[in-house]
């Protein structure tokens, strides 16, 4: 019998701090040792030689939507999950809506629960929704073990999931703290948004443009401003998910300056895309919040090489490609951009490559932070003891994405005719390898 499952030999590991060389062993799962000084020479069931490649914690996806149990049509948490191991991702934190029946009591978790078990090829968690109505439910999907909840300030465009209103939120915010979890939140204002659009429809005025308008940056910050105050009134944890621009960041600094325990999430599209591609692209680049302007996206980056957001996560919200068809009118379409599998290869190729982000950064914000943040504590690093996900990853390679790259459900996204440098090689969850020569093993 061989020591160790599984041995990485010769690669760069990359932490939070350091790149340093080094081999891994790997037995039942987790990491056993990681050998710096000298080679380790125990034999193994199987030794894949990483020379020339780097070697990162698994990502930690913490927000996307797989829509399965209720709109597989959509995505499913086969194909979502096989995107994910494809962009070197190996846990992911599905979000309750989208999902019919939405996550919003422990019978509905055990159903999506099920479903993951049965087809899911890398971890997954899951968040509890609050909604109006569903405060006493939340024990229940605690106790499940939710790696949180999810409120959205304003409408959700699911029928079944409704934005919480301030009541709800405030109430649902106190017994959030009281049982120790933390409220994720998509804080954009109702009143402003609803408003915006109304006026702006209106006067026939639909153009990207227009859209991008309706749901301006104040109308982030004013949200986040009030779902701040309740925090510090209730001693909620917080999360704000895809803030879109360094002002709503700028926020949650102050807040987090006077001990308010709130972290902020942003996504690469915010990243990586303009409202001019929205204008080029169409509904493909159609996301709430929506894309911002060139300066938006490089004062983000400076937010992000500053250390002032916490989280990375890809926001994966598919849909058919019908109903991401925009004509004329940019308030049709669905909201939601089409992403999980890219997120390493744009934080590579946008920060690293690009605008000198460091590697060890990277990881901090894909592994290290969400899962200290959600409570994994046996994830987002390498190290002994610690939990076999590992993404291999070689620099030196550059590829073109094309449609049929992608594992989704629906082989589209408005990261499709960029080129990338640096290219997942092998994706490793639980010691298991999931992914290598460009083909995930669905064995599952
Ligand atoms: N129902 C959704 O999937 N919504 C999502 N849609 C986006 N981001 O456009 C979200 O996270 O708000
Ligand atoms: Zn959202
Ligand atoms: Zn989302």
């Amino acid at each position: 019998m061989s020591a160790y499952d599984l041995i990485i030999k010769n690669g760069t590991v990359v932490t939070a701090d350091s790149l340093v060389q080094g081999d891994i062993a790997i037995k039942n799962g987790k990491i056993k040792q990681l050998s710096t000084e000298k080679p380790l020479d125990s034999n193994a069931d199987r030794v894949i030689n990483a020379k020339g490649l780097h070697v990162l914690p698994g990502l930690i996806d913490s927000h996307v939507h797989f829509n399965e149990p209720g709109r597989t049509e959509w995505e499913g948490l086969e194909t979502g999950s096989k995107s994910l191991a494809a962009g070197g991702a190996t846990t992911f934190f599905d979000m309750p809506l989208n999902s019919t029946p939405p996550v919003i009591d422990k019978p509905n978790l055990d159903i999506k629960k099920a479903c993951a078990n049965d087809k899911s090829v890398v971890n997954a968690r899951f968040w509890g929704g609050l909604v109006p109505g569903n405060i006493q439910k939340l024990k229940e999907l605690h106790e499940g073990g939710v790696i949180g909840f999810k409120a959205f300030m304003s409408p959700s465009g699911i029928k079944d999931f409704n934005n919480a209103d301030d009541v709800t939120l405030f109430k649902g915010m106190k017994e959030v703290a009281s049982l120790g979890s933390i409220l994720a939140v998509h804080a954009e204002s109702t009143v402003i948004c609803e408003q915006l659009a109304e006026e702006k429809q209106r006067q026939g005025k639909t153009s990207a443009r227009d859209f991008v308008e309706s749901r301006p940056i104040i109308s982030e910050i004013e949200a986040v401003q009030r779902v701040i105050s309740y925090a510090e009134a209730t001693g909620c944890k917080l999360h704000i998910v895809h803030a879109s621009s360094r002002k709503v960041v700028e926020v949650i600094r102050e807040a987090q300056q006077r001990g308010v325990d709130v972290t902020v999430e942003t996504c690469p599209h915010y990243l990586a895309l303009t409202v001019n591609d929205l204008e080029e692209k169409g509904g493909i680049a159609k996301c709430m919040p929506p894309l911002r302007d060139e300066e938006e996206v490089e004062d983000l980056w400076a937010a992000v090489a500053n250390g002032e957001i916490n989280v990375i996560g890809s926001d994966h919200s598919p849909a058919p490609a019908d109903m991401k068809v925009i004509t004329d009118n940019y308030f049709e379409g669905w909201g939601g951009i089409s992403g999980a599998q890219s997120t390493l290869n744009i934080l590579l190729t946008e920060g690293h490559f690009k605008r000198g982000l460091t590697l060890e950064k990277i990881v901090e914000l894909t592994a290290v932070n969400p899962a200290k943040r959600f409570g994994l504590t046996t994830k987002g690093v390498i190290a002994a003891g610690f939990d076999a996900d590992i993404t291999l990853v070689d620099l030196t390679k550059s590829f073109e994405l094309k449609n049929e790259d992608l594992f989704y459900r629906h082989q589209h996204s408005p990261y499709i005719g960029k080129t990338y440098q640096g290219k997942v090689t092998t994706t490793i969850v639980n010691g298991e390898v999931v992914f290598e020569n460009d083909r995930v093993n669905a064995d599952k």
